[in-house]
């Protein structure tokens, strides 16, 4: 399979239980959100998914490659937007990107063109000599997400990463990245607490306390009202 798949994931930090049989996958050029409350789960996954961790129990693959038996080849296919900002703010975007390019073994002629790709795909390319400190928040995540792609990567995980933005970067950052699904074919999980970030034809995973608790397109599950239907699962007002 050339997306996703998590099968059977169980997590414990000491007696507590952060994922319980966790089980889902994610086909290529697929959007899928990961919807959960404070504490359902979803960092933790993410550091199973990047192998910051491993998981006590079940398997998970990236692009066809089990994490556990081939790490360098399924490591080799994600990318990664932390929920965290990871961005040098006194470099230009464009250096920051060429720094990444390097750790990936992207150098000269090769690396700048791959930058002002990237940068193009996500609408950056004209503040490529901005330094990233005086960009706002919505186009330095946008920066970062162009980073994220910039070895290639046909799956991209992201960890609430709209955490702290207005409502039109929000959106931008959204559409940008349902364009990098549907056009170039990129498996994305997006993990998110916000129902307003999902819309009817996502696949929808919703996650609490550790267990999956729906999974489907989004307009399934939701019906016309997803916000109701994920306060009547979970509890949780978001
Ligand atoms: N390093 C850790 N040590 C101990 N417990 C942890 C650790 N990381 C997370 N937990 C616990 O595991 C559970 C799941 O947390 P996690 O951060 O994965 O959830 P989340 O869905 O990402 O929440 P948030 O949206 O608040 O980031 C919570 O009960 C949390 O307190």
């Amino acid at each position: 399979m050339s997306g996703l798949s998590i099968e059977s994931i169980t997590h414990r930090w000491g007696a507590k239980r952060a994922l319980e049989d966790v089980s889902f996958s994610v086909g290529r050029g697929e959007f899928c959100a990961l919807l959960g409350p404070n504490g359902a789960g979803k960092s933790t996954l993410f550091g199973l998914m990047t192998r910051l961790f491993t998981p006590r129990a079940g398997a998970i693959s990236i692009a066809g490659h089990d994490l556990a038996r081939e790490p360098h080849g399924a490591l080799r296919h994600i990318g990664v937007v932390f929920q965290q900002p990871t961005v040098d703010l006194d470099l230009t975007v464009r250096r920051n990107l060429l720094y990444f390019a390097a750790l990936h073994g992207l150098f000269g002629r090769r690396a700048e063109v791959r930058v002002m790709a990237v940068l193009e795909r996500l609408g950056m390319a004209e503040r490529s000599g901005e330094r990233a400190g005086a960009l706002n928040g919505g186009h330095r995540r946008r920066m970062e997400i162009a980073r994220a792609l910039m070895h290639c990567p046909s799956v991209l995980l992201l960890d609430e990463p709209t955490v702290g933005l207005d409502a039109a970067a929000r959106v931008a950052i959204i559409d940008h990245v349902h364009r990098l699904a549907a056009d170039d074919g990129l498996t994305v999980l997006w993990a998110t607490h916000l129902v307003d970030e999902i819309r009817p034809p996502d696949r929808l995973i919703i996650l609490h306390r550790g267990r999956v608790l729906a999974s489907g397109a989004a307009g399934e599950i939701g019906g016309a009202d997803l916000s109701g239907r994920f306060i009547a699962l979970t509890g949780a007002v978001s």
